[in-house]
């Protein structure tokens, strides 16, 4: 893990990127906060404290976390299933706005003889994780428990959830369109942002066309927009705990999304003063 590394071009944010399904979506504004993006022009984010997020995956054993996790950062996928033991641990960088920011990806065990070892991890997790099968309901169930166990060790009022369903590669359309309902509503009940990726490197065209590899599906996307909402959430905290609080302008940050975006609409949007 080097994180003075240089960051890729690849990992670089300038918008925000979108949720994959509006009905499950941790907000669905279009656009970076308004006070988030003036103080990222003006450099007034901060020095330390956010520009590091620990994001721990959790979820049944199998279920894909650490396939998930490799596609993104390493950009591989390994067939063979080996268990991950306790937990693992993987460093990502991107620059947010202009920002360096980097998140902490905790791979955690999902077999039950590891648990314990796990769930000593799971303590200031600023985004939660949660991994089901989407070829298997019994792992979708199991979602709540894992969550439950999660939040336990975290603040539920300031952690980000995501729910994830895996191995979408291997469901027919009637089959996923079945399990994504009742994803949906679990979704919904846990307050978390849906996601359905698929890690496997497939081919994109029959042979007889072009020969695309193509990287998983929706993977990108979906770590992009955990990087996105975790570095917003906390450029937020940071300007209602210094900046702000100096200049007699207080962001509120409500477990009511759509309060904190009108808070900041009704200050007129134009940049900081
Ligand atoms: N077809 C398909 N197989 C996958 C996908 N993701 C993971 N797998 C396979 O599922 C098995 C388990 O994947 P892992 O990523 O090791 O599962 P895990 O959740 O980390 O398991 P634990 O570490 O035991 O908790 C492996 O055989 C993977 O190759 C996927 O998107 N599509
Ligand atoms: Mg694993």
């Amino acid at each position: 893990m080097n994180i003075l590394a240089p960051v890729r071009r690849d990992r670089v944010l300038a918008e925000l990127p979108q949720c994959l399904r509006k009905e499950a979506a941790l907000h669905v504004h279009k656009d970076f906060h308004p006070r988030v993006t003036c103080a990222c022009q003006k450099h007034r984010t901060g020095t330390v404290g956010f520009k590091i997020s620990k994001i721990i995956v959790v979820g049944d054993l199998s279920v894909g976390k650490t396939c998930l996790i490799n596609r993104f950062c390493k950009d591989t996928f390994d067939k063979n299933y080996k268990a991950t033991i306790g937990v693992d641990f993987e460093m990502e960088r991107f620059e947010v706005l202009g920002i360096p920011f980097s998140l902490q990806l905790w791979d955690t065990a999902g077999q039950e003889r590891f648990k314990c070892i796990a769930s000593t991890y799971y303590r200031g997790a600023q985004a939660i994780i949660v991994v089901f099968n989407l070829n298997d309901v019994a792992s979708l169930e199991h979602t709540k428990q894992w969550l439950a166990d999660a939040l336990k060790e975290n603040d539920p009022s300031s952690v980000l959830l995501f729910l994830v369903g895996s191995k979408k590669d291997l469901s027919t359309p009637a089959q996923y369109a079945l399990m994504e309902k009742d994803a949906l509503q679990v979704a919904q009940e846990m307050k978390a942002e849906y996601w359905a990726v698929s890690s496997l490197t497939d081919l994109a065209l029959p042979l007889s066309t072009y020969l695309l590899p193509v990287s998983g599906e929706n993977v990108r996307e979906f770590f992009f927009r955990v990087a996105a909402l975790t570095f917003e959430a906390n450029v937020l905290a940071e300007l209602e705990k210094s900046g702000a609080r100096r200049i007699g302008d207080v962001v509120r940050i409500n477990s009511d999304d759509s309060n904190l975006y009108l808070t900041a609409s009704k200050k007129k949007p134009t940049c900081c003063p």
